[in-house]
C-alpha cells in the first residue's frame, strides 16, 4: 500500500538558520504516529508543512502522493486537521460551525457531530467561544470525526485538557482508528499519553536527525541501567572523578548519561550483557549495572535528554 505520507530529502529553515537539512521518513496507512521531539526542534514545523501553511525550502512532502502546499481539494477533503488544539471561527454556535464545515466534505456525517457535541448537554445556538476549553474540545472531536477523514493531523490535541478530556478524546481516536485504513499523526507534550495509544513513535532531535520506530520496539530495546558512585572511594561504584563526557566518549554504545548524587543512569540500545562487558573492558564497573524499569516518558526523557 502506497504511503499515506512521504518525505524526501526535507529541508527547511527560517532566514538562514536551518531546523532539518535532510529529513526522510513514510507513513504506512492504519497507524497511530506519535511524533516525539523537545521544545523547539521542529514539530510544529513540520506540521505545519504536513498541513501546507509552510512551503518546504527544498526536499519534498508528499500527502497522498501530492506536495503537501498544492493539495488538490480531493486530497484535502480526505485529511482532518487539529492546529496546535485550536477550532476556529469561535465566533459560529454549536449548529452554526456544523452547517459551515458540512459542505467542505464529501463524506461529512451530521450524525457523528451531534453524537459528540450531545454530549455537553448545551443548546444548539450556544457559542464556541462562550465554551470551557474541554467543551471546545468536544466541538473539535465532532467536527473531525463528521468528516470521517482517513488521515488525522493533530498538532498539540491536549492544550489545555484536564485527564478526563484527554482520555476523551483518546478514546474517540481509538474508535476512529480502528476502523479501516485511517491513519493519525499526532504531536503531544503529554508523553505518558502516548504510551498506550500510538503505534509508532518518531523521534525528532535538534539538527533534524529522525527515528522512526514501533513504540513496543522501542520500549523493548531503548534501556536503562543504574550504576552506583562511589563515595569517598571506599564504596563500590564509579568514580567521582570521572565526567559524562569521557564516558560518553570511552562507551560509544551509550545513547546519554543522567548523572545524580549517588548513582548515574546509563541509557542505551545494547543489552545489559554488553553493556557491562564494554564498562568492564574500559576499567569501570560493570558487574554493579542494575536494569531500571522505564515509563515512556523516562524513555523519552533518557532519549533526548533534560535539556
Ligand atoms: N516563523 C518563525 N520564524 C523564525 N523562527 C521560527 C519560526 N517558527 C519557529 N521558529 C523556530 O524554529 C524552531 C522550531 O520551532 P517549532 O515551533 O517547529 O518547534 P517545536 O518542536 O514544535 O517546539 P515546541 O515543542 O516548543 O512546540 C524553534 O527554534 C523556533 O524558535
Amino acid at each position: 500500500m502506497p504511503p499515506v505520507i512521504h518525505v524526501d530529502h526535507l529541508c527547511h529553515r527560517y532566514g538562514n538558520r536551518y531546523i532539518y537539512k535532510d529529513l526522510n521518513f513514510s507513513i504506512s496507512p492504519g497507524k497511530i504516529y506519535g511524533l516525539l521531539g523537545k521544545n523547539g526542534v521542529g514539530k510544529t514545523t513540520l506540521i505545519k508543512i504536513l498541513m501546507g501553511f509552510l512551503r518546504p525550502v527544498s526536499g519534498t512532502c508528499k500527502v497522498f502522493n501530492e506536495p503537501s502546499h498544492a493539495l488538490t481539494p480531493d486530497a484535502r477533503a480526505r485529511i482532518g486537521l487539529l492546529f496546535e488544539g485550536h477550532v476556529a471561527y469561535e465566533f459560529l454556535s454549536i449548529c452554526q460551525i456544523e452547517k459551515f464545515y458540512a459542505p467542505f466534505y464529501p463524506d461529512w456525517d451530521t450524525g457523528i457531530y451531534y453524537r459528540m457535541v450531545d454530549k455537553l448537554n448545551l443548546r444548539p445556538n450556544h457559542l464556541i467561544r462562550q465554551m470551557s476549553c474541554g467543551q471546545r474540545s468536544q466541538v473539535v472531536l465532532g467536527l473531525l470525526m463528521a468528516q470521517q477523514p482517513e488521515l488525522l493531523l493533530l498538532d498539540d490535541y491536549s492544550i489545555g485538557l484536564d485527564a478526563g478530556y484527554r482520555r476523551l478524546f483518546l478514546d474517540e481516536m481509538r474508535e476512529y482508528s480502528g476502523q479501516g485504513n485511517r491513519t493519525v499523526f499526532l504531536t503531544s507534550h503529554v508523553i505518558q499519553d502516548m504510551e498506550d495509544f500510538v503505534d509508532e513513535v518518531i523521534f525528532l532531535e535538534r539538527g533534524g536527525r529522525l527515528m522512526v520506530t514501533s513504540l513496543e520496539q522501542f520500549k523493548n530495546s531503548f534501556t536503562c541501567f543504574r550504576l552506583p558512585v562511589s563515595t569517598n572511594n571506599d564504596t563500590p561504584g564509579i568514580s567521582q572523578s570521572i565526567t559524562r563526557e569521557q564516558m560518553l566518549s570511552a562507551c560509544p554504545m551509550l545513547k546519554n548519561i543522567e548523572i545524580h548524587h549517588d548513582h548515574w543512569d546509563l541509557f542505551t540500545f545494547s543489552s545489559g550483557r554488553k553493556l557491562a562487558d564494554a564498562l568492564n573492558h574500559i576499567n569501570m564497573p560493570g558487574n554493579l549495572l542494575e536494569p531500571v524499569d522505564l515509563s515512556l516518558e523516562d524513555a523519552f526523557i533518557g532519549y533526548t535528554g533534560r535539556y
